[in-house]
């Protein structure tokens, strides 16, 4: 196994439930099985991936963390040293993007120069026949986004919708900042760099 450095952290935050697992499940091994029971993440889950944008490859290390509160202090360890969080709501529950708005407070506090994506989940659910399922208005996610200077994205991890493309747009923003190419101290971070499983950092 060959090791590398990785280049742009991103954490994904949000309530529980709330579809970060599924996001990446489908981002890095293009799969979503609606038929598997729900199984809260516990501590955090790690994943990493090439990126090519442009004459850059990046690699995009993955933090998937707990979304119950019960992990909330843990959550905060990983989102330390973020160049980007993805910060999930799920359409069809209003308290998820509540617990949003949380988050983005965090990150505004204490990780500043982290960028910030929002992420509306489960976008299938809300679609065509089903937008009476909605719980989180788009024009509200919007109106925060542009007070936080934030990108919104509404994604379906079953039909895959705008997964790549919000990926992709992370790391497009990170290789169109030169400071992200100013010569790295030797703290940066090596670590195995294949897309990996769910595993557990209790
Ligand atoms: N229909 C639909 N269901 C989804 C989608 N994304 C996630 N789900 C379902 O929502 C439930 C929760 O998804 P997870 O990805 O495990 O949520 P999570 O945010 O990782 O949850 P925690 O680990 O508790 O923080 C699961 O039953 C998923 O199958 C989606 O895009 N569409």
């Amino acid at each position: 196994m060959s090791s590398s450095r990785v280049d742009l952290k991103v954490v994904l935050l949000g309530k529980e439930y709330g579809g970060k697992t599924s996001l990446v499940e489908r981002y890095l091994h293009d799969r979503f099985n609606a038929d598997l029971p729900y199984q809260n993440t516990i501590g955090a889950a790690y994943g990493a991936r090439r990126v090519k944008v442009g004459e850059h490859t990046v690699t995009m290390g993955i933090w998937d963390t707990a979304g119950s509160e019960r992990y909330e202090a843990m959550s905060r360890i990983y989102y330390r040293g973020a160049k980007a969080a993805i910060v999930c709501y799920d359409l069809t529950d209003s308290s998820s993007f509540d617990r949003a708005k949380f988050w983005v407070n965090e990150l505004r506090q204490h990780e500043e120069k982290c960028k910030i994506y929002l992420c509306g989940t489960k976008q299938d659910l809300v679609d065509g026949d089903l937008k009476k399922h909605r719980s989180v208005d788009y024009y509200n996610t919007t109106d925060f986004a542009d007070e936080i200077n934030a990108r919104v994205f509404e994604t379906s991890s079953k039909t895959g919708n705008n997964v790549r493309e919000l990926f992709y747009k992370v790391a497009e923003d990170f290789c169109n900042d030169p400071t992200n190419f100013q010569k790295q101290d030797d703290s940066t971070l090596h670590i195995y760099d294949e897309p990996q499983g769910k595993s557990c950092m209790c």
